[in-house]
């Protein structure tokens, strides 16, 4: 979707403020920005339109702008939602955040507050836009034998790898953080190039013991050692006219380098007790996390066999450097679990998709596609949204309950001194909050929320019913 066709909605009863605030959208964001007064109006236009982003007023009784919210979560998931709250209200915020919205701004608006919450609304929405509509010739990419995005870093990984594979007989040696896809990299190289009739054969160095890696690799015959019965190939001689996968080659132990060496440069070794050569021709792609380079300086990797290995070097960037390949990642590992299920997942909404664009992804796309899994089996049968994602998720920079939280902290500080300031008032208050956040938490139950607020049971029982706060919960939420 083009820039110039985002459509904001905005929606305020008070014209004068309604139209203050389009006219600065319109410039500063340049986007079309059609105008509601009220949310019935609102939900019409968004039957209608083509919406990217609501911005709301709460109204008066607050509860207008929450079902407005509580509505297009439900009907138009993927359309963000900001909403507006007057200053110092705090359980409107907390409560709107709660139910979905993606970033609050303060009424009266404060212009600036309000074009950068909007900017940033509609990045995050644009993701989500791109991965759906992506052209026919960048979809090619996600057939790149199972490796999902489409962001320029991995296009240009693809043309890489489709001259790798093409050449079917250089060494390869992929780099990447732990989870980024090595394995998944190393399978299509052998996939779309001319040895793919032949065996695909992966080896984690690191996963099997020293004494066994050899036997493993080379094979043994008859009598070589206790127990060897009979002669066993070994997985380079099954990998033979096609490829070898060794992952974890930085934690291979040197005399077994030597023997790979042989493998690389003469095609032949011996198997474990042998002495007759075995010819062999496979090619050979390694993988590593570890600095390589810093293991040849230090004599722990061989020099000659590092060049042979790397005589093309694959780098695959880490999921935190090509953020725009989240939403395609995560449609697809919905459509993977769904697979089979009778309540399938419907999708995350765009304020979980939101946090998660914000999160740095150390365990990169296998911490992704994990973490997909849970929620398709935690959220069947419906939409994923930003409180649903555990705790980790909710990232400072992307406005959760416990940012919101934090603000209403700052928000006191700074009230310290005024005339109406009352410090039994404000930590009665954060109580209250603390204890909310506890039961909704843990679904109501007060024996989970005593335990995470390292209250005892009948303390936070006692409170509840002195503050009266259960009646603030909703009711659906005490199971
Ligand atoms: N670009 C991608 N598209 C689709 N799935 C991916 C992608 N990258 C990784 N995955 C999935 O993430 C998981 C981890 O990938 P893989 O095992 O290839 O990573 P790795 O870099 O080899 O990890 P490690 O270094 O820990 O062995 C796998 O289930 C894989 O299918």
């Amino acid at each position: 979707m083009s820039e110039s066709m985002r459509s904001i909605l905005l929606v305020d009863g008070n014209r004068e403020a309604r139209e203050g605030l389009a006219v600065m959208l319109r410039k500063h964001i340049g986007c079309v920005v059609l105008e509601s007064q009220s949310p019935a109006e609102a939900l019409e236009a968004l039957q209608d339109q083509d919406i990217s982003l609501v911005i709301t007023e709460l109204f008066a009784p607050r509860q207008g702008g929450i079902e407005l919210l509580k509505q297009v979560r439900a009907d138009h998931p993927q359309v963000a939602v900001i909403v507006s709250v007057p200053y110092g209200d705090r359980d409107s915020v907390v409560e709107a955040l709660r139910r979905g919205a993606i970033f609050y701004i303060h009424s009266p608006y404060d212009f600036e507050e309000a074009v950068i919450a909007t900017a940033r609304a509609l990045e995050h929405r644009d993701l989500l836009v791109h991965q759906q509509k992506r052209s026919p010739k960048i979809s090619k990419s996600d057939g790149f034998h199972g490796i999902i995005g489409q962001s320029p870093k991995m296009m240009r990984l693809y043309s890489i790898l489709e001259k790798v594979a093409e050449d079917g007989e250089s060494n390869v040696l992929i780099r990447g953080e732990s989870g980024t896809g090595k394995e998944l990299v190393a399978r299509a190289t052998h996939a779309y190039s001319p040895r793919k009739g032949k065996n695909f054969v992966p080896v984690n160095c690191a996963a099997i013991p020293d004494e066994l890696l050899e036997s493993e690799l080379f094979g043994y015959v008859k009598g070589a050692f206790t127990g060897a019965n009979q002669s066993k190939i070994g997985r380079i001689q099954y990998a033979d006219g096609g490829t070898l996968f060794l992952d974890e080659i930085g934690d291979m132990k040197p005399s077994l380098q030597a023997k790979l060496l042989r493998v690389i440069q003469e095609r032949e070794f011996e198997p474990v007790g042998g002495v007759k050569p075995v010819s062999v021709n496979v090619r050979i792609v390694a993988a590593t996390h570890r600095d390589l380079e810093a293991a040849v300086a230090e004599g722990r990797f061989r020099e000659d066999l590092y060049y042979r290995l790397s005589v093309v070097p694959v780098q695959i960037p880490p999921l935190r450097e090509r953020k725009e390949d989240i939403p395609v990642l995560i449609e697809k590992f919905v459509q993977v679990f769904n697979r089979g299920r009778k309540n399938a997942l419907k999708g995350f909404a765009a304020d979980a998709m939101a946090a998660l664009l914000e999160y740095p992804w150390p365990g990169n796309v296998r911490e992704l596609e994990n973490l997909v899994q849970r929620m398709s089996v935690l959220h069947a049968d419906d939409w994923v949204s930003a409180a649903d994602l555990p705790e980790k998720y909710q990232v400072p920079g992307q406005v959760t309950g416990e940012a919101a939280g934090a603000a209403v902290v700052d928000e006191c500080v700074e009230g310290i001194g005024e005339e109406n300031f009352d410090f039994n008032t404000l930590v009665s208050d954060f109580e209250d909050r603390l204890i909310l956040k506890a039961l909704t938490k843990t679904g109501g139950n007060k024996k989970e929320a005593a335990r995470l607020l390292n209250l005892k049971r009948t303390t936070l029982i006692e409170k509840i019913k002195k503050k009266q706060l259960e009646a603030e919960v909703p009711p659906e939420e005490f199971v």
